[in-house]
């Protein structure tokens, strides 16, 4: 076998320490030499965690720096920092300069790593799409790709061609409309916010050209083959923390580089026979969206206006009538109570994989195998409950993040082809800031009298659309908004031109400043009566992974590992409680992080 004919082995001096070096199968180790030329020290390193070999004494970081020594070889590969310190799985750029005994020697070792690279990691990207987004999070974005993620690229071999937007949307019209031949992955510099135009880009084109209609709710969606990448750069960087463990542009540069792959379960949200958003992390009505909503009047505090507005909409102690139906999973199969935590190298995942894909062997095609996926119609029973929330959501991830390290659903999974619903029904103010607290600790925030949590496959909502006409005026002005940002000409309106230029959120903000006399005398009442009133009538909006989506129904389905990240999951030795490292914020859900 091939893989079998990658091996060498030779002294080589790590400065002026001997070393053995040998290449095995898919290893790469050294191990110093004493005197007597027993072992010492061994490093080992995975053939896959190789960034780059280099003739030479090769520096990159801060600086490129090229000595080209004849009998020297530079070695880049990933290398895991301490977890100490409070510091999460941070990856950087490990670098050992070999020097041997001849030229020739040197150049064997080159070679032969070189060989090793190409066998084991076929799946690496040569060629990459970036989009920068110049204004995302403290406007650094800029910069962190140019100091910091691009010379990695270089180093790697990857070509990547890079757009700095000008506009909201550019990123996701660009990759719905442009030429992608040659390209294995997109990648943005950004938020949450930047990520999402990339997911809807992608999942967008790669249904055009299945020929599949996104605004069908029960269609089959095609999986895609374009990987996305994140350097988180933005004031909430949530995805890339649940799917990668720490918000750092160098690990998640490096993840990129060495091709990994996180399939990831995306939710659809359908309003009647229109698509309105895709979404990976958290779906939710009433305390979600609110906090959301309300935020975006306060956009000049920066990240705090979550935590303003988290105390503000609790205060107000809202609480929404409707119904909600979902499509429940087996519970003898999968629970999302039983204590189990999606890490790298997920068990329930992979097997999901076989699930999703493999049910039929008879079918070849990637999209054959799509439609071996559960049939939403034909398998089990809806489930319906009516009553009074204080919020509902729908999560397809544990969502976790920085503030809440266990997340809004500990035990679900990023690719299992299910999300967890969650149920949270009215309660006094003290049980719902138990609720909330809960999530900040080790204490179980499903075990209370009024909290519910069900694995499922699909779910549809309907509440009562709010009495008092100036929450009708500003479910107007929000559906306009989140028509003109998705790019649905019937239903946007004059103000799309400002909504493209700054982005469906921060348009919303402007527009309810116009708004902010008429609706601050309503909102001191609210806040002031809130908590002895239990105010009922008015109605909420969608949270739908930070933007606001202004329907009252909604029907949203799971659709199993519809895409693909590069990334691999949180590692294993990332202790939850351990990480404070990365961005503080994630739009609506910090209130109950803090
Ligand atoms: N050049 C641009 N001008 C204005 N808006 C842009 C531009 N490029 C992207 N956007 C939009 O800005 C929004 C926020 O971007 P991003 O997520 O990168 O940053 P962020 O600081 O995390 O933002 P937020 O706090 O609103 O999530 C995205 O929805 C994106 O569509």
């Amino acid at each position: 076998m091939e893989t079998e004919s990658v091996r060498m082995e030779s002294s080589v001096w790590l400065g002026n320490k001997r070393q053995r070096a040998l290449l095995s199968g898919w290893r790469f180790s050294w191990t110093e030499l004493d005197k007597k030329n027993r072992d010492k020290t061994t490093v080992s390193v995975p053939v896959s965690e190789v960034v780059a070999v280099q003739e030479g004494q090769v520096e990159i970081l801060p600086q490129k720096k090229v000595k080209d020594t004849e009998r020297d070889f530079t070695l880049f590969y990933v290398k895991r920092s301490k977890t100490s310190g409070g510091k999460g799985p941070l990856w950087s750029l490990g670098r050992s300069q070999f020097s041997c005994p001849s030229r020739d020697l040197r150049d064997q070792w080159v070679t032969q790593l070189r060989i090793a690279l190409k066998t084991h990691c076929p799946s690496r990207p040569h060629r990459l799409l970036v989009f920068i987004n110049p204004y995302g999070g403290k406007k650094k974005a800029q910069q962190i790709y140019h100091s910091t993620v691009a010379p990695l690229f270089e180093l790697a071999g990857i070509s990547s061609h890079v757009v700095v937007t000008e506009r909201a949307n550019q990123a996701r019209d660009h990759i719905l409309k442009k030429d992608l031949i040659g390209f294995d992955g997109v990648i943005c510099v950004g938020g949450d916010g930047m990520f999402s135009e990339l997911l809807h880009g992608v999942i967008g084109r790669t249904q055009q050209e299945a020929g599949i209609s996104e605004h069908d709710p029960s269609a089959m969606l095609q999986p895609c083959d374009l990987h996305i990448g994140i350097i988180p750069a933005g004031s909430t960087d949530c995805v890339c923390f649940a799917t990668v463990g720490v918000n750092d542009p160098v690990t998640s540069a490096l993840h990129i580089v060495i091709g990994d792959s996180q399939p990831l379960d995306v939710c659809s949200v359908h309003h009647r026979s229109t698509l309105a958003r895709y979404s990976v992390s958290l779906v939710g009505y009433g305390f979600y969206g609110d906090v959301l909503a309300e935020s975006e009047r306060h956009r000049w505090m920066g990240p705090l206006r979550y935590d303003y507005s988290g105390c503000l909409v609790y205060l107000c102690n809202r609480s929404y009538q409707g119904i909600v139906q979902y499509l429940p999973v087996d519970s003898q199969i999968t629970s999302p109570r039983d204590n189990s935590r999606c890490l790298s190298g997920c068990k329930v995942c992979s097997e999901s994989t076989e699930r999703l894909f493999h049910r039929s062997e008879s079918c070849s095609s990637l999209y054959s195998r799509q439609l071996g996926q559960y049939s939403i119609e034909s398998e089990g029973e809806w489930v319906s409950v009516e009553g009074r929330f204080r919020c509902v959501y729908l999560t397809c991830m544990s969502s976790s993040c920085p503030r809440s390290p266990k997340g809004l659903s500990p035990s679900a999974h990023l690719a299992d082809g299910t999300g967890d619903l969650i149920l949270v029904r009215n309660t006094n103010p003290l049980g719902f800031l138990t609720y909330l607290h809960r999530h900040t600790t080790t204490q179980d925030q499903f075990d209370l009298p009024f909290v519910e949590v069900h694995r499922v496959r699909a779910a549809r909502f309907c509440f009562s659309p709010g009495e008092e006409e100036d929450d009708e005026d500003h479910l107007k002005e929000s559906h306009n908004i989140t028509a003109g940002a998705l790019g649905d000409p019937e239903t946007a309106r004059e103000g799309d031109e400002e909504s493209g230029r700054l982005g469906s959120q921060q348009c919303l903000a402007g527009k309810q400043r116009d708004q902010g006399i008429k609706e601050d005398g309503r909102k001191k009442r609210d806040y002031l009566c809130g908590l002895c009133s239990n105010k009922q009538s008015a109605a909420s909006v969608w949270n739908c992974d930070g933007e606001i989506l202004p329907y009252n129904e909604i029907s949203c389905r799971v659709h199993g590992q519809l895409v693909r990240l590069f990334a691999r999951g949180i590692e294993d030795d990332a202790g939850s409680g351990k990480y404070r490292e990365g961005n503080r914020n994630c739009k609506g859900r910090c209130f109950l992080h803090s």
